[in-house]
């Protein structure tokens, strides 16, 4: 079965997650995000991928490669302009014509039952089967009302206030009969949910909906992307220690995943689920909360605690430092005695030295250093 996965998006509101990386190369557990979502299309069948790129095309292409070690092939297409959704589809025609085909976006996280899905779509004669959530508030969404049929009368992108009439939201993942590629215009800028839906209802075609069952977030913002970190770790299955591991005498609880050659110090906690990767030094009496996890070669020295917290790699936290609910990206130093509140993100090769405080959800983009004992109550924005 064929996948077209859309990776070509900037991540603007990631920033600065996406300075040195695109989207869907963010870390989850460790590994790019698209990787888990490669690895979840090869166990539901689909093993002939097609991937858009635009923003850091390369970074995507040297970590997948041509799909083999994941049991897939891929083939890449090339934007160099925004073509929105439907536009980057019909920009990878050769590939995907004459075959029903999924879409779905490079910034997914989930473990949904993308077979059914696409089984269900084959059955029914849709044009184009919406997989669908309920979803509290579906503001943020396309939403459509379906009937009883699976057949969708009305869909609306992004509904404003008093125009919510469904909770059903679009999770951007489209099953498409081929013929679908004929109504996109070529080298434009073309929508699914704005343009290409609203020119289907209105011709009398069919569209379909179907309510997918499990977990799905796009990680389009800190707040996202903690929640699917969140809910990645909670399925974590049980202890896993990859290699050389030593410590005197940590108290080690619930899942927890280790790289090689991870040091835990004395009278230090850890506890799951948490994964750490390799070469990664934790000192005494550190505590490590659950929902954690932390890159390769990193240092957490004494009397810091880290809590809810995702650290990319060469990363430097000083001792008695409180790092809780942060991201930090990667060759990141962070001194003494400092605090990071809950929801800060802090750019690549940032400094921050000792004494200074971050508050909740300020953000620091790449390369600044913050001075001895400074608050940081705002965002620090100025690119390098
Ligand atoms: C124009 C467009 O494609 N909108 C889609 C798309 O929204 P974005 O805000 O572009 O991510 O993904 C949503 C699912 O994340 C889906 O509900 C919506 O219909």
């Amino acid at each position: 079965m064929k996948a077209c996965i859309m990776c070509g998006g900037e991540g603007t509101r990631l920033r600065p997650l996406t300075f040195e990386r695109p989207k869907p190369s963010i870390p989850i557990l460790n590994k790019p995000s698209v990787v888990h979502l490669i690895e979840h299309l090869a166990k539901e069948g689909f093993n002939d991928i097609v991937i858009t790129l635009g923003y850091m095309a390369e970074k995507i292409e040297e970590q997948l490669g041509d799909g083999r070690i994941y049991g897939v092939h891929i083939n890449y297409v090339y934007e160099d302009k925004k073509l929105g959704t439907a536009g980057g589809v019909k920009n990878a025609e050769k590939y995907l014509k004459g075959e029903t085909f999924l879409v779905l976006g490079g910034d997914h996280v989930l473990n949904l039952n993308l077979r059914e899905l696409y089984r269900f779509h084959e059955r029914m004669n849709a044009k184009v089967t919406i997989g669908l959530l309920s979803i509290d508030d579906p503001s943020e969404f396309g939403i459509a009302d379906m009937d009883v049929n699976n057949r969708i009368h009305r869909f609306l992108e992004k509904p404003g206030p008093g125009e919510i009439f469904s909770n059903l939201a679009s999770t951007g993942i489209y099953v498409c009969n081929p013929e679908i590629l004929d109504m996109i215009p070529e080298n434009k800028e073309y929508d699914f949910a704005r343009d290409l839906f609203p020119k289907l209802l209105n011709n009398g075609e069919k569209i379909n909906g179907v309510l997918a069952r499990g977990n799905w977030t796009d990680v389009g913002s800190p707040a996202a992307y903690r929640q699917a970190q969140r809910w990645m770790l909670s399925g974590m299955p049980g202890t896993v220690i990859e290699g050389r591991f030593t410590t005197k005498d940590a108290r080690i609880n619930g899942p927890l995943q280790l790289g090689h050659n991870v040091s835990v110090g004395s009278n230090s906690a850890i506890v799951g689920p948490i994964i750490i990767g390799e070469n990664t030094s934790i000192g005494d009496n550190v505590l490590i909360g659950p929902y954690t996890t932390i890159g390769s070669n990193c240092t957490i020295d004494n009397d810091s605690r880290i809590l809810s917290s995702y650290i990319f790699n060469d990363v430097t936290i000083g001792k008695n430092t409180n790092v809780s609910g942060s991201i930090i990206d990667n060759r990141t130093t962070v001194g003494d005695n400092c605090c990071l509140e809950n929801g800060t993100v802090i750019g690549p090769d940032v400094v921050i030295r000792s004494g200074a405080t971050v508050h909740s959800n300020v953000k620091i983009w790449p390369k600044q250093t913050i001075k001895e004992g400074m608050n940081v109550k705002e965002n620090i924005v100025s690119h390098p």
